[in-house]
């Protein structure tokens, strides 16, 4: 794992990184912010033309129906930086890249290998976009790149672990520091941090009052919230978070006390950066989920182990559930937890949010008819 926390901070510094798989030896680095510099010295590097991988949903946005999680586009030396972006996650391909070069792409499309699916989910956890540049190592370059990883200039990662990334590690959940913190709408109040193994993303688990989280008999009131910085913290109408955050904290209160997870999941997973990405997509007429569609995303990318593990170490078994999201309940019952109830959790309907809210309820099966009984 430690490996692998450090190849994700040099993909970050847009340096590349050495994934292993069997006798394989192929170079990754991220498309995001790749300049031609970097793309002609991994070329040199390896020794080979890099190719283009592009994740199932990306190639979805151009028109492919993929045969497996992700493809690799061999890039003619010519087209390496010229409309990498373009192609990687750039909106609206056909016109930017024409007809007849999509065409060409996909006629290129070959299967994805295990270092390829390794690549993306490299490119997931660190939170850049999922597409990645791979050059496999030519037999005549394997002296140089083994010297580079030798000296410490290059880094060295199993395809395999690097695969399992995204995973997490179940039960590996560390229990860091707590402080007691009066909320405006809740007196008393625990703020727990846990953190991930790899030590890359804490949450928080609010316990409200004092319930009794171990009692066999109830069902603690829980809201699972994932992290939205624009509207969490600024109250941003593009979305109904904000509200939904402080109407939960209200709720557990007026219930006799429960537990709030806040989680590391800013943008459904996506991150931050990839979130305001798909706000300006958003603005060209795409909604929330054909947004993160061009990007690479997936409708969301959000796993809700680290919540089970939390709950796991808070010793709670049993919960009333606040969401409209049938996803979260799925993943509670899926690791064990019984969710007894389900406490429907609004925000105010507006102008701005109108259009996310009509996407989540009609594509993504939130269960929002209340919402929509009295503008629909
Ligand atoms: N990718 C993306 N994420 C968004 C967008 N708008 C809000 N989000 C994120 O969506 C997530 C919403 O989190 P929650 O409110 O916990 O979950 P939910 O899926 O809406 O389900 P509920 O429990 O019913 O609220 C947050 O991580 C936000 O940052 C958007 O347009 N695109
Ligand atoms: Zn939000």
């Amino acid at each position: 794992m430690h490996q692998v926390e450090r190849a994700i901070f040099d993909l970050r510094r847009g340096l590349p990184v050495l994934l292993v798989a069997g006798e394989s030896r192929v170079l990754v680095q991220a498309v995001e912010g790749a300049a031609q510099a970097a793309v002609s010295r991994l070329d040199e590097l390896a020794g080979t033309t890099p190719a283009l991988v592009l994740s199932r949903h990306r190639l979805a946005a151009l028109g492919v129906e993929p045969a497996d999680r992700a493809a690799r586009l061999p890039l003619p030396a010519e087209e390496m930086t010229a409309r990498l972006d373009a192609l990687a996650y750039g909106a609206a391909p056909v016109a930017r890249l024409g007809q007849a070069r999509l065409e060409a792409c996909r006629a290129a499309l070959q299967p994805a290998e295990a270092a390829d699916l390794a690549a993306l989910a490299l490119m997931r956890r660190a939170l850049l976009v999922p597409s990645a540049l791979v050059a496999r190592v030519a037999e005549a370059q394997r002296d140089e790149v083994a010297a580079a990883v030798a000296d410490g200039t290059l880094l060295a990662v199993e395809a395999e672990q690097a695969e399992r990334c995204l995973e997490g590690a179940a039960g590996m959940l560390r229990r860091v520091s707590e402080a007691r913190i009066p909320l405006a709408d809740a007196d008393d109040c625990r703020f727990i941090l846990f953190r991930e193994p790899d030590g890359m993303r804490e949450h928080v688990a609010v316990v409200i009052g004092d319930p009794a989280l171990e009692a066999a008999e109830t069902a603690v009131p829980l809201r699972l919230h994932s992290a939205c910085l624009t509207g969490d913290l600024f109250g941003s109408l593009r979305c109904d978070c904000g509200e939904q955050l402080r109407n939960a904290v209200a709720e557990i209160e007026a219930l006799g006390g429960g537990v709030l997870l806040y989680l590391a999941q800013e943008g459904r997973g996506i991150g931050l950066a990839n979130k305001l990405r798909a706000y300006t997509l958003q603005d060209s007429g795409l909604d929330t989920l054909d947004a993160d569609q061009i990007l690479g995303f997936g409708e969301d990318e959000r796993r809700y182990g680290v919540a089970v593990d939390m709950l796991d170490a808070l010793g709670i078994r049993r919960v009333q559930l606040m969401t409209n999201n049938p996803l979260k309940m799925a993943a509670l019952a899926e690791g064990g937890i019984e969710v007894v109830e389900r406490q429907a959790l609004y925000g105010t309907l507006n102008d701005h949010n109108h259009r996310y809210l009509s996407a989540k309820a009609d594509r993504a099966g939130h269960l929002l008819d209340e919402v929509f009984r009295v503008r629909r």
